[in-house]
């Protein structure tokens, strides 16, 4: 069922149509297992990828917030990087919570030598509770990835902050701010509604090189969902969108797949009932409605 529901359309280029895409993310952890790496690999999963991950830093947290951070040595990350490199050959990487200016640097030493694909950046800064993910004074590290990625995926605060700017209030203001980060660092941009107010959820991509066929943006628009259950979405749509464009090779299908799949995981999010706090989303919902019919 579920490979139905997501296989390419005929004719869309489709770079390994014998096997799923092998997906990395590279993010910290909650033990909740709604948000960072946990998120990162069901979401990897429900879009028909292989996933992988190489962990940051280990957080203990759960739907209310964070109560603290643990980061193991850099060395020790490295290891785990060159441990996939060398052996299993990365369709995309996904880059989650660095938290650091040690381990951006780490993670950006790796790029340069594995050289994965697809680099889909999350610029993790501050998590839906408001606790801080990247230590203050990390922006800049943070910002050196950018180059490096393919595309990057801010929430608005998160745009903000990589355009120096003030944060946008409105959708016309966020697409000028995610045009501007994509002209400056040659980088793809996911804008995210998710943060403004209104009856409907705005993303599009950005990019001010030009798609395939010359337009340079690509949107999408759905009806502002009502729960509190919205504990690492952002996570979840860029490790999703890794997976689907590593399988797609076309952003507006990515973007129209993912966003699809993500509105109705959080359609079917209080329906887990998972801690008191906000919620996570239901990653799964359409495979298990699918194996009940
Ligand atoms: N209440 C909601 N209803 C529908 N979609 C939502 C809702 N909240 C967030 N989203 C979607 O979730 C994704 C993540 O958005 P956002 O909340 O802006 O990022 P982040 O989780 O990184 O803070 C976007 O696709 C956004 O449109
Ligand atoms: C390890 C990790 N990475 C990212 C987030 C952000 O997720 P959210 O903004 O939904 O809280 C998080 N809470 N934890």
């Amino acid at each position: 069922m579920i490979a139905s529901t997501f296989s390419a359309p005929t004719g869309t280029p489709n770079q390994h149509p014998a096997r799923p895409p092998r997906v990395l993310s590279i993010a910290g952890t909650d033990p909740s297992g709604g948000a960072g790496i946990q998120a990162d690999l069901k979401s990897i999963a429900a879009l028909g990828g292989y996933g992988m991950a190489a962990i940051t830093s280990l957080v203990a947290q759960n739907t209310h917030g964070i109560r603290s951070i643990h980061t193991p040595p850099v060395s020790f990350l490295r290891e785990q990087l060159d441990a996939v490199s060398d052996d299993i050959h990365i369709d995309a990487v996904k880059i989650g919570m660095l938290g650091t200016v040690e381990v951006t640097a780490v993670v950006g030493d790796w790029l340069a030598a594995a050289r994965p694909p697809i680099v889909v950046l999350d610029p993790v800064m501050v998590a839906t509770s408001g606790d801080r993910l990247l230590a203050p004074g990390a922006e800049d590290a943070l910002r050196t990835l950018l180059p490096e990625s393919t595309l990057v995926t801010p929430n608005l605060p998160e745009l903000a902050v990589l355009a120096g700017e003030e944060r946008a209030e409105s959708w016309a203001n966020a697409l000028n701010q995610a045009r501007r980060v994509s002209a400056h660092y040659g980088v793809t941009v996911l804008a995210k509604g998710g943060h403004l107010v209104g009856d409907h959820c705005p993303d599009a991509l950005v990019d001010e090189r030009g798609f395939p066929g010359g337009d340079t943006l690509i949107e999408v628009s759905g009806p502002r969902l009502t729960t509190r259950n919205t504990h690492g979405t952002g996570c979840s749509l860029s490790s999703a969108l890794a997976t689907a464009q590593a399988r797609n090779n076309d952003w507006a299908l990515s973007l129209r797949e993912c966003t699809a799949w993500l509105r109705d995981s959080i359609t079917h999010a209080d329906d887990l009932e998972v801690g008191s706090g906000n919620g996570p989303i239901n990653h799964f919902h359409t495979l298990w409605s699918a194996a009940t019919r």
